[in-house]
Order: structure tokens, then sequence, then C-alpha cells
């Protein structure tokens, strides 16, 4: 087996590249507004009620309808998935494993046609619909060599007379409940962490993007995953999700999505239910409101380049994005100048046109929700780029900058998800750190400096669960920055990294006297 290499990104300046993308984007187009079913033990089953997946840059067109699974289906997926345990949790690891290679070299196969979906889907330009590709193929990468890594437990001592190991077993049926904004590789990373530990899964996609989720159950039925190990149940959240989250058979949650959400599956998680016999794992990744602190010894175009695109690249719309800068006092009006220019060169519109940097927020309400901050932000501080949106034909929100805000104002605390940025003053290096933390999250964070030492204290005290110096705060690479943040940002369950699937397992202990 060769050693784990990330997906390389492409570089869409090259002609063939780029006649490839456009090719994809038609093979899309070509399948456009199709009817899909949900998927229990391999059987398609196809409903009346559909949630209904548009594009967001283009409201009129209908990326496909989605069966909608009921309590009833949902149940009966439970039961496929308990049943299913009972052989998938005996398939070799090296089986399973075996599965997520070949779904891995499929998709790669199928590359642009899965990123070009993204565009379609969830709005995504053409750069970061081709990471969260290659994300994906990087999760089933990974986690297929953990796997074979794990499948002999971890060395215990034994004593003479005496033969003990400590191995890792799956746990049961896991409900994976995943977000749109990364709609394949969070979707296929949390899917093929909990099926190659030998759970079986209930997935419930975005309601938003539930048809790239449908494409990925096909490739893993095609890689030869047997029915009933995953069970495709898209649906309400507040349906189809609590009724899972609640179900006395469910055995862990694999949750990514808001801090809202996140929470509310834990308190219900906590509670043991009738007939239920353990104790409900959660791995819940949620929101942030990720700063960028610029030291006074900063390269300044650097800082400038590393916030402008950590907040607007997919229109700030990742948990990751740079939603606040903390600059000191001493470069602050040169950064914020230079912050203000590149933000204005930046071109945003249809995803498909690789023209626009950037592409429209994901639907009407967060459209709503990003306009309406704007406006408080009109007030707390000084808007000195973008501030306007059109929802007339797709959700786009101009990239928007507020400077000279209060470290306390909400544009400074609350997760916006959009494109828009808030910028405050600090005096000194220990005030910006303090700054950086004073929110309830710490998922990620950057620090711009030359200043050694000033390093090392953010190491030591900027409570980020992904904390980058002389760089943008996003795009963590699986294998090399494992992802997940402190606090209100989740459980730093670390997806992409060493610890992941032993969440998603527990550990038996066995002592044989010879
Ligand atoms: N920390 C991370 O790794 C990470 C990664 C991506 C996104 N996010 C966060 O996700 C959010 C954006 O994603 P979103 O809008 O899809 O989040 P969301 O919380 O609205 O939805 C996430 C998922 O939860 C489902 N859901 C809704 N109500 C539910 C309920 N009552 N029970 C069970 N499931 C329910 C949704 O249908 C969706 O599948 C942002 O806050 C972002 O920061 C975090
Ligand atoms: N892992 C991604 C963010 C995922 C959340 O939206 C990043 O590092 O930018």
């Amino acid at each position: 087996m060769i050693p784990y290499k990330h997906e390389p990104f492409t570089d869409f300046t090259l002609e063939e590249n780029k006649k490839a993308y456009e090719e994809a984007l038609k093979k899309v187009e070509g399948y456009l507004g199709q009817d899909y079913p949900l998927i229990i033990g391999g059987e398609r089953i196809m409903t009346d009620d559909k949630l209904v997946s548009t594009n967001p840059a283009n409201k009129e067109e209908v990326i496909g309808r989605v069966s909608k699974a009921s309590r009833d289906l949902a149940e009966k997926a439970m039961k496929v998935a308990d049943e299913t345990f009972n052989t998938w949790r005996k398939a070799k690891p090296e089986f399973r494993a075996d599965v997520l290679f070949k779904a891995a070299a499929i998709v790669r196969r199928r590359k642009h046609e899965f990123s070009a979906l993204l565009t379609k889907e969830a709005g995504k330009p053409w750069n970061e619909a081709d990471a969260d590709t290659a994300e994906g193929i990087d999760f089933l990468e990974y986690y297929a060599r953990q796997m074979l890594k794990l499948k002999d437990g971890m060395p215990v001592e034994s004593r003479p007379g005496e033969y003990n190991r400590f191995d890792y077993i799956p746990l049961g049926v896991g409900v994976v409940i995943s977000p749109w904004n990364f709609a394949f590789a969070i979707m296929a990373g949390t899917t093929v962490a909990a099926l190659v530990t030998g759970n079986t899964v209930l997935l419930k996609p975005a309601s938003t993007t539930p048809v790239v989720a449908y494409k990925f159950i096909e490739v893993l039925e095609e890689a030869g995953m047997p029915a009933g190990v995953v069970n495709f149940i898209p649906g309400s959240g507040a349906e189809v999700g609590d009724y899972l989250v609640d179900h006395p058979r469910t055995r862990f949650i694999s949750f990514t999505g808001s801090r809202e959400i996140g929470t509310r599956i834990y308190e219900r998680a906590g509670k043991v239910n009738e007939g239920q016999i353990w104790l409900k794992r959660v791995i819940a990744e949620m929101g942030g409101k990720d700063t960028i602190v610029v030291d006074n010894t900063a390269d300044l175009e650097l800082a400038a380049q590393s916030i402008v695109k950590s907040a607007f690249g997919f229109s700030g719309q990742k948990c990751s994005a740079c939603s606040r800068a903390v600059i000191h006092e001493e470069v602050y009006d040169e950064v914020v100048a230079r912050v203000e220019e590149l933000t204005k060169e930046l071109t945003y519109g249809d995803p498909s046109d690789n023209a626009n940097f950037t592409g429209p927020v994901i639907d009407q309400a967060s459209f709503d929700k990003i306009m309406s901050y704007i406006e408080i932000g009109k007030e707390e501080g000084r808007l000195i780029a973008g501030g306007e949106g059109d929802s007339s034909k797709g959700f786009f929100v101009a990239p928007t900058v507020i400077a000279d805000l209060a470290p306390d104002a909400k544009i400074m605390q609350d997760e916006i998800f959009g494109p828009v940025v808030g910028i405050t003053k600090a005096k000194n290096f220990d005030e910006a750190i303090e700054i950086a933390n004073n929110t309830d999250y710490g998922l990620t964070g950057a620090v711009i400096t030359t200043n050694r030492e000033h390093i090392e204290q953010a190491r030591e005290d900027f409570h980020a669960g992904n904390l980058y110096f002389n760089r943008g705060c996003t795009g963590a690479i699986v294998g090399y920055q494992p992802f997940g943040g402190f606090n209100m940002s989740g459980t730093d369950s670390k997806a992409g990294g060493p610890d992941y699937l032993q969440l998603h397992m527990q550990g038996k202990t066995t002592s044989e006297t010879l």
C-alpha cells in the first residue's frame, strides 16, 4: 500500500483542466431535475414527499427532487441497520477498508463531475468545489489506512502465563447528520469513518444538498459496500432528526452543523430512553467565530491577503472562515485600507463561471440573516466594503467589511456564516490574544507575525482547535491538520486525525490464563 498523501488540487489555469470542468458541468446539467429515492437495505423507495434541491445561484434551476423519509421509514431503516450490524461488525477490517479504497478510486475518476455538482447544488466556485471533492477522497484514503493500523488493537503487557489483548470493536448503529457547506467531504468523511470501523449507518444529509449525497451512496454500492450498511434517509431535521437522535437503538450520533442543532442533539442524546441499554456517544462539530490576529511586526500584504481569502472564500460559509480580524494599532490603518482595496476587487456571481471569485449564499434564510447582520454592522462599526445583496435570481451578498468595531460587538461575537468580516484594533499583542479568545467558540485562528516569541505565546494562549501562523485560517488538510474545535465549536473530535476513528469504537480487553 502506498503511503497516504493528500489529493492534489486542480490547476484551472491549464486549458485542459478548464475544458474538463466545463464538460463536467454539462454532464451534470444533463441530469438535473430528476427524482431520487431514499435507500434502506439497498432497496430504493420513492416517496411523494420530496426535498427539492435548487441551485442557490439560480432559484429556478432544480438540481433534483429527493424522497423524504417519514418516521415510519426512519424506523424501518433503523431495524435494517440494527440487523445488518450483526454481520457487518464481523466483516474483516481489510474488507471494509477496501470498500473505501475502491470508492476513492471511483470518485477520483469522476472528480470533476462531483465538483461540478457541488458548483450547481451548493454554489461552490470551481476551486472550492475541487477542494471539497479532494477532501472527500482524502477522508476515504486516510480512514481506510487508519483502520488497517487499528485492526489489531493496541499493544498491552502480559505477565508470564497470561495473554492480554486490547482490541477496538464497533459501537452499533450510528446516525450521521451532515451539513451543506462541505456537502461532499464532510458527508462522505463522517459516513465512511463510521462504516469502516464496523458500524452501520443512517445518513441524514443536509436538506439543501441531498443529491450529491445520493450520488456518493451509489459510489459506495459500486465499491462493494453490502446493502444495509449505509442507509440513505433524507428528511426534515426536526422530524426524522429528532426521532433518530432519541431512538433507543441509536448507539452514536456523528453530527456536523450549527451550534443550535448540535447542542439540541447533545442534550437529547443525554436522555436514556425506554429500552436503551447504553449511553449514546455524540460527536458534534459545530460553528466558529474565527479570528486572524495581525501583529505590528507582520508582513502586512500577507496579513491583508490572508484576511480577505479566509473571509470570502466560498462567501464565508465555512466554519473555519475568518469572520473577525484583530489588528495591532500601529499597523491598523494600513491593513484595513489594503483589506478594503482587495475586497473591492473581488467578483461574485454564478459560480459556474470561473471568472467569479465567489458565488451565492445557500438559501433565502441565510441571505436574510446575513443582510440583517450587515444592518447591525452598519450601526456598530464603519462599513468600508460591500453591504449590498440581491436575492432576485440567486442569493448573492457582496463581500462585506465592517471596521472599527468594539471587541464585544455582535458582529464580532455571532457566527454570521456569510461574506462578512469584522475588524477591531488592539493596543498590543497580549490584548489581541485576549480579544481573539473572547467568544464562545474556539475553532480556527491565525496569527500573522514575524515575532517568534509571539508565535510561542499564541501557541499556548490562543484557544483554537486549529491555529495557523502566517497564513489564513481555512483549508485544513486531512492527515496533515486534523480538524475540530474547542468550547461551543464542538467536541474537538479532530476529523482527519489519527485518533478520529477510535471515537466510533469501544475498547475491549481480553485476558487469557495460559
Ligand atoms: N466544526 C465543523 O467541522 C463544521 C463543519 C461544517 C459546518 N459547520 C457548521 O455548520 C453550520 C452550517 O451548516 P448547516 O446550516 O447545515 O447546519 P444545521 O445545524 O442547520 O444543519 C446540520 C444538519 O442538521 C440537521 N438537523 C436540523 N435540525 C435537526 C434536528 N432537530 N435533529 C437532527 N438533525 C437536525 C440538518 O438537516 C442538517 O443535516 C455552521 O454553523 C458551521 O459553522 C461546522
Ligand atoms: N475543514 C474546513 C472547514 C470545514 C467547515 O466548514 C477548513 O479547514 O477550512
